[in-house]
């Protein structure tokens, strides 16, 4: 279980530019599930994933991964759950140019010193899984939005993390590539994966599988849907 307790969030504090953009956030998302986090541009969903994800931290509030309070973490251990812990999908990918597809997917699991050639394996059959094996040896500058997309997904699958985290994951994708992720989703969710993930799109609330959807409002919870 992963529980938010009074999490708030300012960007800019004290200065003239402040934002509040998590106001107060009581949550509980449960492992091995699928919970999507869906609302308006700017309601805070992504805020809320990356603090999830322990990539940012509240300015007030606590959060709790399995029991353990994590949002007071020094940075050292929080580095350290980020690699073990989660898997991400992150809207502007972050995907290394001059690096070729492979190579990036590769990347998250250089520091855990596995075996390259096993890695790569696991990298060639995340891509193929992902229509993208054709693309593997490719500098990565030279996808288009949804293989980019794509690649992004067979990075964040590479390390076989618990949590896989995503920020509009299928937002470049059409519809059958958008089918394909739902069907990966669903077969890390029935390895015991917890999955999590904020979408605009309603084939995604809406898809088989999905076990909650929180709705976001101006930083604040708006809905919880089972
Ligand atoms: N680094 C930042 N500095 C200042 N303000 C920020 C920062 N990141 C987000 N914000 C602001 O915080 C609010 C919530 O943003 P957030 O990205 O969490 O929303 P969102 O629901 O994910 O939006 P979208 O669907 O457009 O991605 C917005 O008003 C945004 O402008």
């Amino acid at each position: 279980m992963i529980t938010l307790t009074s999490v708030t969030k300012l960007y800019n504090e004290g200065r003239p530019n402040e934002v509040q953009a998590l106001k107060g956030i009581d949550l509980e998302i449960a492992r091995d599930a699928i919970t999507v986090l869906k609302g308006p541009s700017g309601s805070g969903k992504t805020t809320l994933l990356s603090i999830v994800a322990c990539m940012a931290r509240p300015t007030t509030g606590r959060v709790t991964l399995d029991g353990e309070v994590v949002s007071g973490l020094p940075e050292r251990f929080l580095t350290e759950l980020r690699r073990t812990t989660f898997g991400f999908v992150f809207q502007r990918f972050n995907l290394i140019r001059g690096l070729s597809v492979i190579e990036n997917v590769m990347l998250p699991a250089a520091p855990l010193g596995g075996d390259h050639a096993t890695v790569r394996e696991r990298a060639l059959e995340r891509l193929a899984a992902l229509d993208l094996a054709d693309k593997a040896t490719m500098p990565v500058e030279f996808l288009s939005g949804g293989e980019t997309q794509r690649a992004a997904i067979a990075r964040a699958l590479i390390n076989d993390a618990p949590i896989v985290i995503a920020d509009e994951p299928t937002a470049n994708l059409d519809t059958e590539l958008t089918m394909r992720f739902l069907e990966i989703v669903r077969a890390l969710r029935a390895e015991g994966k917890t999955v999590i993930m904020t979408s605009h799109d309603p084939r995604i609330w809406d898809a088989e599988g999905v076990d909650a959807v929180v709705e976001m409002r101006d930083g604040a919870i708006f809905g919880e849907f089972a």
